[in-house]
């Protein structure tokens, strides 16, 4: 719950430890496996043993990694796990480390790239129990088996002759040359469960649903009477702590500041403090700050300039409305979730703690707040998904809980250029228009992420008989897993004309809509 017990499972639920040595896609193989039902819990992929095996313990994934094992400082695995009994499956760099480890022969890949590759299964093993016998497999083409370790048996081959799948019985080991966890896998998710459900027998005992009554008990545990204040940006992390603070304390007992910059889309403000009400919030205090905002950032055109007035005014607007209302040894909450946990160091092995980013990564309050053990997390042991089915199972609204992600300094990155309230109001309402007419074409929810953006250009048009100069508008929409990378979603024609004319036709000082076609990588999501 805080930075130190997020990584406490449920009690005597079995789960599934992976170690972590890096590789990109180990938070993928943590989430397959809780998609399941089964716990998975991500630890440093050189932690000695003792730090994380009890009996609750029954298999270990070990990741890929973007380390070769021919590096000369190849993160290496607790040895002692090769004589333990307990099931160990090694996915590409986790498959090369125990090889080499256990006495095989490694080959060196010149270049490094990832790719499909067609697999063969040659030899019957639980862990292609249900998958058929030729399948598209994602491989990394680097390094691969060129002898096997004493004992090992082949169960899968590529159509190049390489090693797909290899058992090492005597180390209770499966190895795998590709990565299952990636939906390009054919039949990956099948492979994954297969060793925890199956060659692990670890049982299905994880949902949110169960997990809700332990996490109650640990927060009133930390917190007891003191006061809990909590920042809410009406996203869906901070609203989901937001819900579940108040159904585990009493109402009295917690404290919900919202900070309305002025950088806020179309009634968000109105709409956040009624969701809040109705989940029994007493203590709300809902700060209208759009005045400060637009003041400092008047003048203002450099996107990293305005991030940063909006990120320092942020922390002193914050510092200032907290110290008119709270005071002594109160807590704070936050809504850190389990990926920035292990992005903070956790996973690969440092004990760097958790920070949330952006508007609080640099806040003193936070960094005081943590250094007293006044903080409360109670997300982090959850990943996204996780977090809006606990949403749901608290009662959110769905438009809270299935919202796109909006960035922290809000509309004043949407805004290109100078940010003032006759832009904000224009760009709020086209953004409303977009978003409105994704709703009704019920598209909202196919997408990961869509909104508009405010040019800092006049582009000419024709109004009635004469020339006209209008702002143009364009808008985004993308699709993704995780923000890392992201499609461009494929309209139909027609839907963009429509909302088009929509908003050409509600907002007489836009003359133009564009639609962004750029997927991530070359361009980031938002624009600024
Ligand atoms: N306008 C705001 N008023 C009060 N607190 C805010 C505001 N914006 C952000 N915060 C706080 O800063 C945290 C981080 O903000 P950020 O925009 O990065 O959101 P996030 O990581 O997507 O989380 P969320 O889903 O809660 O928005 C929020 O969880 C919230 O505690």
């Amino acid at each position: 719950m805080t930075t130190g017990s997020a990584l406490t499972p449920p009690s005597g639920t079995d789960r599934i430890v992976i170690l972590d040595f890096g590789s990109q896609t180990t938070h993928l193989i943590g989430r397959r496996i809780r998609e399941q039902g089964i716990f998975a819990e991500i630890v440093a992929g050189t932690a000695p043993m003792e730090d994380w095996i009890d009996e609750g313990v029954r298999g270990v994934i070990l990741s890929g990694s973007p380390s070769s094992i021919h590096d000369e400082d190849a993160p290496l695995p607790d040895r002692r796990i090769y004589s333990r009994g307990i099931p160990l499956l090694g996915i590409c760099y986790g498959l090369h480390v125990t090889a080499h480890l256990l006495g095989g022969e490694i080959s060196r890949a010149e270049t490094r790239e990832y790719g499909p590759a067609p697999v063969e299964v040659v030899t019957n093993h639980e862990i292609t129990s249900g998958v058929s016998r030729r399948f598209t497999s994602w491989m990394s083409h680097g390094d691969a088996i060129r002898r096997l370790p004493p004992g090992a048996r082949e169960i899968a081959t590529t159509s190049h002759g390489v090693t797909a799948i290899v058992t090492i019985p005597e180390a209770s080991f499966v190895g795998l040359q590709f990565h299952p966890e990636v939906t390009h896998s054919e039949q990956g998710l099948q492979i994954l469960d297969n060793f925890a459900a199956g060659v692990c027998q670890a049982r299905r005992q994880w949902s949110v649903e169960n997990y809700l009554e332990q996490l109650q008990g640990e927060l009133r545990g930390q917190a007891g009477d003191k006061p809990i204040l909590l920042l809410i940006s009406g996203g869906v992390d901070s609203s989901v702590v937001a819900a579940l603070l108040l159904q585990t304390f009493p109402p009295e007992q917690i404290h919900l500041m919202y900070i309305d910059t002025g950088l806020m889309r179309k009634d968000e403000s109105v709409e956040i403090g009624a969701a809040l009400r109705k989940l029994g919030a007493r203590n709300l205090y809902l700060i209208d700050a759009e005045e400060r905002f637009l003041s400092a950032l008047a003048g203002a055109v450099d996107p990293e300039k305005k991030r940063h007035i909006i990120g320092d005014l942020f922390i002193s607007v914050q510092e200032d409305e907290i110290a008119s209302r709270l005071s002594g040894d109160y807590l704070l909450a936050q809504g850190t979730l389990y990926t920035d946990l292990i992005e903070s160091g956790h996973g690969s092995g440092g004990t760097a703690k958790s920070i949330k980013s952006h508007h609080n990564v640099a806040s003193p309050l936070v960094r005081k707040k943590r250094e007293a053990g006044l903080i409360l997390e109670p997300l982090a042991a959850l990943y996204k998904d996780e977090v809006r089915d606990l949403g749901r199972l608290l009662g959110l609204p769905e438009e809270i809980v299935g919202r796109h992600p909006f960035p922290g300094p809000g509309l004043g990155v949407r805004v290109l250029g100078e940010v003032t309230r006759e832009r904000c109001d224009i760009l709020r309402e086209a953004d409303a228009i977009f978003i409105r007419e994704l709703r009704k074409a019920g598209l909202y929810d196919a997408i990961w992420q869509a909104f508009a953006v405010l040019l800092p250009i006049q582009s000419v048009g024709v109004a009635g008989d004469s020339r006209a100069y209008g702002n143009v508008v364009a808008l985004r929409a993308v699709t993704s897993t995780d923000g890392m990378t992201a499609d461009v979603y494929g309209f139909e024609p027609a839907f963009l004309r429509t909302v088009s004319a929509a908003i050409t036709n509600g907002i007489p000082q836009v003359g133009r809509v564009v639609y962004d076609c750029s997927g991530k990588p070359p361009a980031t999501i938002e624009w600024e």
